[in-house]
């Protein structure tokens, strides 16, 4: 029998997994198997691909358009029962985005951590439900089976008070009401890969640029989060495929008392209606985009690439100038036209473009003698989730360790 973990990872536009092998001599979780559904708000579609010989068929199918995250995860469940065979799985970890002021390091979850979690649905509302989904699904049909969430909020905890407050009364902030920055988990993976990227550079004044369908910057020295662009909730910083990023409070105090629009509208406005989909008319999805000619989804992509640069002069402020830059996330990772327009734009930061490297993804995308070189970097954020996850069930009692026999039985 061999341990295995699942890794759940619920993003704004996806729903991810990962299945490992965790050696018996220690050392990193080793994949077997990764799937990814996409289309999760019109026609879901799930792809499963095999990581290792003989760790299963690889699928790709159409999903119910009207089941939801629930029936991606009714499906995960089922193929990981049937090619788990072998497999002893010892325990699930899970992505939260938002841990709030009272969650930063990966916690067990309980049904009574999963209750607080869940009082902070309305801060994240196209991730935290579905994030929690999948915990309450799986402590149903794997009673016993240790899980252990790990919160994309939770590298910013290194951020100074001053970083996260907001200018507003005090007693607004003693109730949480403060930048907390998300997608930390991707950071964490990008920081932990620099030393072999940078050498002792990675030590520097690093920005980060996670770039997906949720999209922030980060500004990291010395290994740790200094500052990012989102705040409080995941809709701050830049434009995003349906959010809008930052944006004049006034413009909604405007919206409430001269158009009517009460929060549940307003809501879905910024979070569903904005972004990317609301500048172009067209779509979200940058690929669309891209491929476009029309007049607006190239606004959209201008807009997305100058945000980028407004935002990466105030990151480099932050941390006092600039030592490299990195591109991730499914933008950041693919997308060689909105790097190119972003590092052309930053020259005046010692930023300079290799574009045969640029085109081809990296992973250096600067020429040599640049003065601040800049490189793409594939983000996994699920080998951190695997990571905390076995050193959360490390730390767990015995007798409470240990699932059921077989990944899914
Ligand atoms: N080849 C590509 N070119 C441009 N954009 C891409 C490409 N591949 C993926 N993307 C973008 O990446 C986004 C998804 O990013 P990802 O980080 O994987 O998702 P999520 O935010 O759900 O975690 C998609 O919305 C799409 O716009
Ligand atoms: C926090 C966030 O926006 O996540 P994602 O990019 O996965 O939507
Ligand atoms: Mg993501």
């Amino acid at each position: 029998m061999t341990d295995a973990l699942l890794i759940l990872n619920a993003g704004s536009t996806s729903l991810k997994f990962t299945l490992y092998a965790v050696p018996d001599g220690g050392g990193d979780p080793r994949p077997l198997a990764r799937g990814r559904a996409e289309g999760l708000d019109g026609r879901p579609h799930l792809r499963i691909r095999a990581e290792a010989r003989g760790a299963g068929e690889a699928i790709e199918e159409d999903l119910d358009p009207d089941g939801g995250y629930e029936s991606v995860l009714a499906r995960v469940l089922t193929w990981t029962e049937a090619h788990g065979a072998g497999l002893r799985l010892i325990g699930a970890g899970h992505r939260i985005v938002h841990g709030g002021p009272d969650f930063a390091a990966p916690v067990r979850l309980t049904p009574a951590i999963v209750r607080r979690l869940a009082a902070l649905n309305p801060l994240a509302p196209l991730h935290q439900p579905h994030n929690l989904a999948p915990v309450r699904a799986l402590a149903h049909s794997h009673p016993g089976l240790p899980q252990v969430g790990c919160f994309d909020t939770g590298f910013h905890a290194t951020n100074a008070p001053l970083t996260s407050r907001y200018a507003i009364p005090r007693a607004l902030h003693d109730l949480g009401i403060r930048r907390y920055g998300f997608h930390g988990l991707s950071y964490e993976y990008i920081v932990s890969t620099l030393h072999a990227h940078l050498g002792p550079a990675a030590g520097g004044r690093v920005v980060i640029a996670h770039l997906g369908g949720g999209a922030s910057m980060c500004a990291v020295h010395q290994g740790r989060s200094v500052a990012s662009t989102m705040g409080f909730s995941a809709l701050d910083g830049l434009p995003m495929a349906t959010r809008s990023g930052a944006i004049d409070p006034g413009v909604l105090l405007y919206l409430m008392a001269e158009k009517d629009m009460r929060a549940a509208e307003l809501g879905d406005l910024l979070y569903r209606r904005s972004g990317l989909l609301g500048v172009s008319g067209i779509s979200g999805d940058m690929r669309r985009l891209l491929a476009s000619d029309a007049a607006q989804a190239r606004e959209a992509v201008d807009l997305f690439t100058y945000r980028i640069g407004r935002e990466l002069g105030s990151l480099a402020a932050a941390l006092g100038g600039l030592d490299a830059l990195i591109f991730t996330g499914g933008i950041g990772e693919h997308a060689a036209q909105v790097r190119a327009r972003v590092i052309e734009a930053a020259a005046w930061l010692g930023l300079r473009l290799d574009p045969a490297a640029n085109e081809a993804d990296g992973p250096r995308i600067s020429p040599e003698g640049a003065a601040v070189p800049a490189f793409v970097i594939p983000t996994d954020e699920d080998l951190i989730i695997a990571r905390h996850t076995l050193g959360v069930l490390r730390t767990w009692p015995p007798r409470h360790r240990g699932g059921p026999d077989r990944a899914g039985a």
